[in-house]
């Protein structure tokens, strides 16, 4: 059999998403798979107690390589629902470059950014990226390892990516960062996405993926896909053939100065239409976000009342001003909040309703494997429980 081929078990490619680790998976060590063989700090490497990161590299998956610094069986719950490109959708593969609809292309005061060379409906798909670097987020934050070892490790990491892959990491560094040494530090840190694997936090690198520029009040979404190992660029809107496709570096819904906080690490003055509107314009907008979560606050309590004509009050409120500030994604969270406000109040039509909702829009954003997927299950046994005490009233 050809040497590239990974080695694994059909057993790994049913773990389920967030289970730490599946005990019949062989991936930790399995050195057919990881090459060269996965290195881990020892206590000679300056290394002091607890499980150690480890770098594993995988040199030919996707067409491409992925380099990885985590705890092993991390690793192994990374990779192992995604190991087969075979098992990959076409959707899901590498897009042939005559299909796709998009470019990178040079933007003014902000560097490279991706243009849609096509239209896009609402929630349609833009593109689709496969990591080539996962970092554990604490292994960077955290004071487990000095700096001099986290360097040697990012190098290690960085250096066992196919020479073409390599080559497209280096072309990401800012050309004056500022300590040219950390300069992969800097990479993951300004052009990282934050993902989850089994619950714990990880930067993941793409390569045209990370060319996405921020807007405040975005065009586009990204998701990570686990069971695709993959990255998802979506539509928020239609999106015009020419118009730049950015997504939101900051949580939806942050005032200026909040946005300004996060956006810090970036390195960059904010300039897109909210940051840079009127400062009246701007109290206004920041005004209606503050009194949305104002309202999120109050609704509890409001129901904890018992006023039905108050809770539908603050709901309608809370629709006009997500609308006015073009926050419909937070919808979905919404939405939630509202049907347990109305299951408090037993108004359970009303609960009902903004249940299927939210069920709606986390497929329509977060596909079928949403972050939430405990969270509505849950939301529905209340629901159900509540709706079976007023049957028995
Ligand atoms: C993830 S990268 C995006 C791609 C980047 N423009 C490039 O040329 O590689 C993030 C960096 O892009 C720049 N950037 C992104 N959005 C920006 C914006 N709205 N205004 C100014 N600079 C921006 C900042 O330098 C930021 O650190």
């Amino acid at each position: 059999s050809s040497p590239h081929k990974p080695h694994y078990h059909t057993t790994c490619l049913t773990t389920p998403l967030h289970s730490p680790s599946n005990p019949t998976c062989p991936l930790e060590s399995d050195g057919s798979f990881w090459s060269p063989t996965p290195w881990c700090p020892t206590p000679s490497d300056g290394f002091e107690s607890g499980p150690p990161d480890c770098i594993f590299t995988t040199p030919h998956i996707r067409n491409q390589g992925l380099s990885v610094i985590t705890f092993p069986p991390l690793a192994a719950a990374l990779i192992s629902p995604a190991l087969d490109d075979s098992l990959v959708p076409p959707s899901f593969r590498r897009f042939n470059s005559s299909s796709e609809k998009w470019k990178i292309a040079a933007l003014p005061n902000r560097g490279l950014g991706l243009v849609a060379t096509g239209s896009f409906k609402q929630h349609e798909s833009i593109m689709v990226g496969f990591p080539v670097l996962i970092v554990r987020l604490e292994f960077i934050n955290g004071d487990r390892y000095s700096t001099k070892n986290k360097r040697k490790m990012l190098d290690v990491a960085v250096g066992n990516l196919p020479p073409e892959t390599r080559k497209q990491v280096e072309s990401l560094a800012r050309s004056n960062p500022s300590n040219k040494k950390d300069w992969i530090v800097d990479v993951l840190r300004t052009n990282g996405f934050g993902i989850e694997i089994a619950g714990e936090g990880h930067l993941a690198l793409f390569l045209e993926g990370s060319r996405v520029n921020h807007n405040c009040r975005p065009n586009a979404f990204w998701r990570w896909v686990p069971s695709k190992m993959a990255m998802e660029v979506v539509a928020l809107r239609g999106i015009g053939k020419g118009e730049e496709v950015a997504h939101s570096y900051a949580p939806l819904g942050y005032t200026y100065e909040q946005r300004k906080a996060v956006l810090e690490p970036w390195g960059f003055q904010c300039q897109c239409a909210l940051c840079s509107a009127s400062l009246r314009e701007r109290e206004i907008a920041d005004g209606r976000r503050d009194r949305i979560l104002e309202i999120y606050e109050t609704l509890s309590k409001a129901a904890e009342l018992g006023s039905v004509e108050r809770v539908d009050q603050l709901v309608q409120e809370t629709m006009l001003l997500i609308e006015k500030e073009e926050l419909q994604p937070q919808l979905v969270e919404y939405y939630a909040h509202f049907a347990r406000a109305y299951i408090e109040i037993n108004e359970l039509k009303k609960a009902r309703e903004y249940i299927q909702r939210a069920d709606k829009m986390w497929l329509l954003y977060g596909g079928e494997e949403h972050e939430n997927v405990a969270g509505m299950a849950e939301l529905w046994k209340l629901l159900e429980e509540a709706e079976m005490d007023a049957d028995d009233d």
